[in-house]
């Protein structure tokens, strides 16, 4: 799984590489600049690097370099750069312009992690001109330049925090560095099709329905239907739905394969997609801590109520609130929710068990002790009924005996990795869509 880093965490890592492991920074320049390289469209034919003070300017120069070994029409903007690669730029004859130039792609080396805002005076200007400019492609190395309309982010080892709500395209670069010496530095991880595949159970020749645990949901209206199809699609051996009698009837028809009666023998409870806020969670989870646990919506809504409820739950609880529900539940602020997630969500952890989802366009899973990111989802998915789907996709995973972090990080996954699926070929993607392609290969 790939790091990710905020700028504090980023400038460890730094300091941990060159201090403890040896690295110098001319091996990591000259390793990224390689990785740029190798990543970097070479089509065409004219780049030039806009070059800043620091490291990044120094990664950008080493580029250059590369980019001028296979006689590319390179230049480079650099009005203060002191590292060797500035004079092995110069030396073998890279052009130092003043102002841009047309050109097919433009390298953003200006800052990296080591910025502080606010830009002004010399790379003000040169910013509003390379945005002004622009008939080329800015690619960013590390980070996008505060101001500049960057077409594409190069990461370099880690995921930059700070674009995690950014829409630019972006990749991570390895720059030689085994991904296990970031773990001392950041407990936050976005979550990759590795890691899915590490997790997956496969179903062995000799299983039988009863492996796959039974689901017990409470849930009303469609987003019982929701929840109760997306747990039986998602390959729960049984599943049941405590509702009323129209919901049950309608269930019948949508979803012949949940059982619409109730049963003392469940491994996992999902409760709360529209099931009122009056019905009594309480009893519910104080009979059911030995069970795993979802809880969703409206059960969340009654907690926000009855705080005294998350003192009790167990490693085995989900919690899947989305911001305005994890502030009720939680006291916080919701734009402080908004603006630290990470915090609030560790400030949440370290006072109770079990594992929260905080819902949005990242959904970070927090287990009480690693942050796991799901990133590939959607706006086209923003619409009522993807919460009820996901916590019985969570619930279904969790009767399969999947860790409950696992069982919550493998449905988020593969929900939002049916819509990025869909994204192209829909404007908007209902629950609906997402449930026709729940295991789909
Ligand atoms: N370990 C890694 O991941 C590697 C990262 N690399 C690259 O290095 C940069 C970070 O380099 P650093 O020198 O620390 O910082 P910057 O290049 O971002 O810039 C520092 C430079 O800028 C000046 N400065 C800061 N803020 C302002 C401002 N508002 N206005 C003007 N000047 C400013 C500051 O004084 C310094 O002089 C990282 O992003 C990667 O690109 C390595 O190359 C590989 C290993």
């Amino acid at each position: 799984m790939i790091n990710v880093t905020d700028n504090i965490e980023a400038k460890k890592v730094d300091t941990l590489l060159l201090n403890e492991y040896n690295y110098t920074e001319d091996v990591l320049i000259q390793n990224a600049a390689h990785s740029l390289f190798n990543e970097i469209d070479k089509t065409v034919n004219k780049y030039i690097v806009a070059v800043g003070p620091g490291n990044n300017g120094a990664d950008g120069l080493a580029l250059a370099i590369l980019l001028h070994s296979i006689n590319k029409d390179v230049k480079i903007i650099c009005k203060k750069n002191m590292s060797i690669y500035h004079k092995i730029a110069l030396k073998i004859g890279i052009p130092s312009i003043e102002h841009v130039q047309s050109c097919d792609i433009l390298i953003d080396a200006l800052f990296g992690f080591g910025f502080s805002g606010p830009v002004q005076g010399y790379y003000k200007e040169l910013i509003d001109e390379i945005n002004e400019k622009k008939d080329y492609k800015i690619i960013s190395i590390d980070l996008n330049t505060a101001h500049i309309n960057s077409d594409c982010v190069l990461m370099l080892s880690t995921y930059k925090q700070t674009l995690l709500n950014s829409s630019i395209p972006k990749k991570v670069l390895k720059i030689g560095v085994n991904e296990k010496i970031y773990e001392c530095v950041s407990n936050k991880y976005i979550v990759d099709e590795e890691y899915i595949g590490s997790i997956k159970k496969e179903k062995n020749e000799f299983c039988n329905k009863s492996d796959f645990g039974r689901v017990k949901i409470y849930a009303k209206k469609g987003a019982a239907l929701l929840a109760s199809r997306a747990s039986v699609k998602s390959g729960s051996g049984y599943t049941y739905l405590i509702s009323d009698d129209e919901t049950r009837k309608a269930n019948l028809s949508f979803n012949p394969e949940c059982i619409n009666s109730d049963t003392t023998k469940y491994d996992v409870i999902c409760l709360g997609p529209n099931n009122g806020v009056d019905f009594d969670y309480a009893s519910i989870i104080y009979t059911n801590l030995d069970k795993k646990m979802v809880i969703d919506a409206d059960a969340l809504t009654y907690i926000s109520n009855n705080l005294e409820i998350l003192d009790s739950l167990t490693e085995d609880c989900v919690l899947t609130p989305h911001p305005l529900e994890f502030s009720r539940i939680s006291g916080y602020d919701l734009n402080e929710i908004l603006e630290k997630p990470f915090e609030k969500l560790e400030e949440f952890g370290k006072k109770y068990k079990g594992t929260i989802i905080l819902k949005g366009k990242n959904n970070i899973i927090y287990d009480g002790h690693k942050f796991y990111i799901v990133n590939i989802g959607n706006s086209k998915m923003a619409n009522a009924g993807m919460g009820d789907l996901l916590s019985g996709m969570i619930a279904s995973y969790l009767a399969q005996g999947y860790k409950t972090r696992d069982a919550v990080i493998y449905a988020t996954y593969q929900q939002a990795k049916i819509g990025r699926y869909l994204s192209e070929k829909k404007d908007t993607i209902n629950p609906t869509d997402i449930l026709s392609l729940i295991n789909n290969k």
